[in-house]
């Protein structure tokens, strides 16, 4: 049996947010020393923090929230494939990959190279590429990049065609080492009733 490997960036003070967002922060806001027993965090951070996953609320103020979103999408068997050195994602560069029997796809670029520091700009979906997703099955688009829009853009058309075709969108990824092939993933989002986003601890383990 293999090894599950996590695939999630560590949550700490610091860490690279999208520009004006709100910092992570992680405190003891109750000390041992205080309480007596225990010591008990508090945190504060965006709800698009690291890697984590997006709730159509987020883009849209009609879409699901959080709590509407079906588990059985973030836990299963996932394809990763490797796309080194591309500016965007669209047919050109999915072109002849295989996605038989796969419902969750992991998309690698190696485009954020330091994760101590947000990307100035990140390769991006074309919309038809959410088009030939859709009709080969895939319901999660996971990448290892902060937006699946480049990162000036207003419109969003990724995030909205994703949602029309009915893909949901996994950010953030750490995928540096990971090569390409099948395996099962585990990204559960936290029960945010009204939330629009949710970080995720992320593992996968090769088939
Ligand atoms: N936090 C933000 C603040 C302002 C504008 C966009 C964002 C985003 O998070 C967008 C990104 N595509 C995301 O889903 O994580
Ligand atoms: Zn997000
Ligand atoms: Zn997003």
């Amino acid at each position: 049996m293999n090894k599950w490997i996590d695939i999630s960036q560590r949550l700490r003070n610091g860490m690279p947010v999208w520009p004006g967002d709100t910092p992570f922060s992680y405190s003891v806001s109750w000390p041992y020393e205080e309480s007596g027993s225990v010591n008990v965090g508090k945190l504060e951070m965006s709800t698009h923090t690291g890697t984590h996953i997006d709730a159509p609320f987020h883009f849209d103020n009609e879409g699901k929230k959080v709590i509407d979103l079906d588990i059985n999408l973030y836990i299963g068997d996932a394809e990763v494939i490797h796309l080194p050195n591309v500016t965007k994602i669209g047919l050109e560069e999915l072109n002849g990959r295989s996605l038989q029997g796969v419902s969750r796809l992991l998309i690698r670029t190696d485009h954020w190279t330091d994760k101590n520091v947000f990307p100035e700009s990140i390769p991006y979906v074309e919309p038809e590429a959410a088009d030939f997703l859709a009709q080969n099955g895939i319901r999660l688009l996971g990448l290892d990049l902060p937006s699946v829009d480049q990162l000036d853009s207003k419109e969003l058309a990724a995030h909205h065609m994703l949602n029309e075709k009915g893909i949901h969108i996994l950010e953030g990824l750490l995928l540096n080492d990971i090569e390409e092939g099948r395996y099962e993933l585990a990204a559960l989002p936290l029960p945010i009733t009204e939330g629009d986003g949710s970080p995720v601890r992320a593992v996968i383990r090769k088939k």
